[in-house]
């Protein structure tokens, strides 16, 4: 039995005075590639916006010095890549080698397509043991994996937020949900129950993006159309894994992520109307959502 939540929304703690950036988290985030740079720069922007204590981005050699050039407030790491994009086995080696460093991942922003992309994302989901948020082209992988084996994504070893878009679900779950919101939270609790992990919190994203943990779902009021631009996504995939970052679980903290998101792009639609609204206005506009939490 499925049933709405009414509880109110789990809001971060304040600051001890002594706190220091690994009390606010370590964060991962795996994307980008050559043409998409700006993706994952977008997600660790509002991973640092949304209070991380650390964020470092791995990303393809080629793409590094492009993201590097986002923030300095970014650490970068180089994927291994050959002609034909990234080359799984050396990456995830490394990676999972240094799982014990960061607190949260979060991957597929920019990402690309590719047979090394999809076997670096189900190594990486299968065996990281800390919350993952899977986003994007990581989503696309996690579809071509599961279309070649079903089991293939059953057991991961940590806690995993899926933030797929309906075009991204359909090719997860195998069909586009339908447009109505009980057909929305139909489509995502089906989903969710047919994990066997309870490892999984899906946020179905759109004009009232749903968030669901297989036995509870919450539907978000905030956002405007404004936001329906490129990037917008890559944004709420750092928000969601800075609060991970800060120990929210993943319930609370993919509820509060997509709550943010939208009241970052109200405030942002308020001052420059919807029309012009682009993704970094978002991140421009998320301390204000902060605040007003
Ligand atoms: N500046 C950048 O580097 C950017 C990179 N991006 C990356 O581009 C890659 C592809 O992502 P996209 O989402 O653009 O491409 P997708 O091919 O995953 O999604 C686009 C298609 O999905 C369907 N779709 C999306 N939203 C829908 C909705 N609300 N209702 C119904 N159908 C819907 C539509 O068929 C649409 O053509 C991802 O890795 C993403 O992270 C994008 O985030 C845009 C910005
Ligand atoms: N009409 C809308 N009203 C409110 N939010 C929207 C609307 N259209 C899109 N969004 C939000 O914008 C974001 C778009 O995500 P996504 O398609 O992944 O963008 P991208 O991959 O380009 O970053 C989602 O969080 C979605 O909920
Ligand atoms: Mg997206």
């Amino acid at each position: 039995m499925i049933d709405v939540t009414d509880e109110p929304l789990t809001t971060l703690p304040p600051r001890q005075r002594d706190g220091h950036k690994g009390d606010y988290g370590r964060v991962l985030v795996i994307g980008g590639s050559r043409g998409m740079g700006g993706a994952p720069a977008m997600t660790g922007l509002a991973t640092l916006r949304s209070g991380a204590g650390l964020v470092t981005v791995a990303t393809p050699a080629s793409t590094q010095p492009i993201v590097a050039t986002f923030s300095p407030c970014f650490m970068t790491l180089p994927l291994v890549e050959d002609d034909y994009g990234i080359a799984d086995y050396a990456n995830v080696v490394d990676l999972i080698a240094a799982r014990e460093q960061f607190d949260v991942w979060a991957i597929g922003p920019g990402l690309g397509r590719s047979d090394g992309v999809t076997e670096l994302v189900a190594q990486l989901y299968r065996e990281i043991p800390r919350p993952m948020v899977v986003d994007a082209d990581a989503l696309n992988a996690m579809a071509a994996s599961l279309k070649r084996n079903p089991q293939a994504l059953a057991n991961p070893a940590g806690p995993r937020v899926l933030t797929p878009h309906p075009g991204e679900f359909a090719r997860l779950a195998g069909a586009m949900p339908g447009a109505a919101t009980t057909d929305r939270v139909t489509a995502v609790a089906n989903f969710c129950e047919r994990d066997p992990s309870g490892k999984l919190t899906v946020v179905l994203k759109g004009r009232h993006s749903i968030v669901c943990d297989g036995p509870r779902f919450a539907v978000n009021g905030t956002g405007n159309p404004g936001m329906a631009t490129g990037g917008t996504g890559d944004c709420l995939t750092g928000i969601v894994a800075g609060l991970l970052g800060q120990r929210l679980a993943p319930w609370d903290a993919a509820r509060l992520g997509m709550h943010l998101h939208g009241v970052a792009g109200d405030l942002a639609a308020m001052k420059l109307g919807e029309v012009s609204l682009i993704a970094s206005d978002l991140l421009t506009y998320l301390p204000e959502a902060f605040k007003a939490c």
